[in-house]
């Protein structure tokens, strides 16, 4: 198969595992004799430096001719004192309102020879496996007016949601909950929101249609709690664009590291932007020691979702559990007796760990 991948890269240590997607990809292209053409585009804060806008014209076309986007991580302090709508942060929230990427589905599920890494008990961990579904392009980011207002000396947010905005990502989250246990969460602050009462009465309208999927609501300062006190209850959970940010962050604790969990941002067409959940981690960044697999195994559900190849995405998925198997892992999983290593060895290891690799060491090895 032939696709054309757009690759943000962005700042910190975006560009360090962007890098370690594009090997394994490459890797996976010639197993399995598909093509796949990479066109890297500015995003971020190196848009800023190189093209004075977090999100270039060019980017924004090259990204709506491309069959899937990949996205590393953007921002970082030299940037942090520009006004809100040059930041590095607008290009991302940018990128996603222009593709009209409206869900963002983040799996929190935790490898096996992980379960001892999260700081929460193993036995809470054991068999959680939750998604969270969190609205995308509306919401608390994006709705107007967003402004400072100096003659009252005040500052305004705003939560603003159509009707329709919330239909389609409660169906995506009924449609999704079919495929897997058949329970959705529905997260939302309906005690003191007006916005968060319409989400909640537009869930029960919505549940008459999926008899077979049971739904429960919960207020999100409750869900916070159970979340890391009881995680087997959820399977999905769907809610507002900042309530998912800061659970999936949360939740991200069960599987050991925040550099472990992936996400994808698609709208209904199977269009979809791939990105792990972490930021530009300007603590770690130029060290060589961020951890790839969040970003290897976003690449790997771009695989799944946008170009239908399982056997593919099984494969990087397959591999990654492997070497983790073997002990190794980049510093952020807190593990005893294992073998630390930084961000290039551990995508070796992967590569190495792709079974048809594997298949072709094998026919070397009974050639010598
Ligand atoms: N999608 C994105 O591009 C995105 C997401 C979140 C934050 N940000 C931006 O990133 C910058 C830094 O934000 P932050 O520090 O609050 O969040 P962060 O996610 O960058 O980092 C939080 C902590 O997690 C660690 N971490 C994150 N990813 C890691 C990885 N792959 N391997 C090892 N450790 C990892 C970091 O070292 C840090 O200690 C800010 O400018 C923020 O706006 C961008
Ligand atoms: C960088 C920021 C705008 C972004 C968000 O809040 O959506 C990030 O935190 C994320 O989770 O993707
Ligand atoms: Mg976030």
């Amino acid at each position: 198969m032939n696709k054309q991948i757009v690759v943000l890269p962005g700042d910190g240590i975006g560009k360090e595992i962007m890098k370690s997607a594009v090997r394994v990809l490459q890797a996976i292209a010639e197993n399995f004799n598909h093509q796949f053409t990479f066109s890297e585009q500015l995003i971020g804060g190196a848009a800023i430096d190189q093209d004075q806008s977090p999100l270039p014209q060019a980017t924004i076309q090259a990204c709506k001719k491309a069959d899937a986007v990949l996205l590393g991580a953007v921002g970082g302090e030299k940037w942090d004192s520009l006004p809100g709508d040059q930041r590095p942060e607008k290009g991302l929230l940018g990128i996603r309102k222009e593709l009209g990427l409206f869900a963002n589905l983040r799996p929190i599920k935790a490898f096996s020879p992980l379960l001892h890494a999260s700081p929460l008990k193993e036995e809470l961990v054991n068999g959680s496996d939750i998604l969270i579904i969190r609205e995308l392009t509306g919401g608390l980011y994006f709705g107007e007016p967003k402004k400072r207002i100096p003659e009252e000396n005040a500052v305004v947010d705003t939560l603003y949601y159509t009707q329709e905005e919330i239909e389609r990502i409660i169906d995506k989250a009924f449609q999704t909950a079919k495929t897997r246990r058949k329970h959705v969460t529905s997260v939302d602050k309906a005690n003191v929101l007006e916005s968060s009462r319409m989400w909640r009465e537009i869930v029960e309208e919505k549940s008459k249609a999926y008899p077979d999927v049971t739904v429960n609501h919960l207020l999100v300062d409750a869900a916070a709690m159970k979340l890391i006190t009881n995680p087997k209850q959820f399977d999905v959970i769907v809610t507002e664009n900042m309530f998912g940010d800061i659970l999936s962050d949360e939740a991200s604790v069960l599987t050991g590291s925040l550099g472990m969990l992936p996400s994808a941002s698609v709208r209904t067409d199977g269009v979809g932007l791939y990105e792990p959940v972490h930021g530009s981690a300007p603590d770690i960044a130029g060290k060589g020691i961020a951890n790839p697999l969040g970003m290897i195994l976003s690449a790997s559900s771009m695989l799944r979702q946008s170009f239908g190849m399982e056997q593919e995405a099984d494969e990087i998925e397959n591999a990654i559990q492997t070497t983790l198997e073997q002990g190794y892992h980049t510093p952020d999983l807190m593990i005893k007796n294992g073998t630390v290593v930084g961000t290039e060895e551990m995508t070796d290891l992967v590569i190495g760990n792709l079974a048809t690799n594997e298949a072709s060491k094998c026919i070397c090895n009974s050639y010598a």
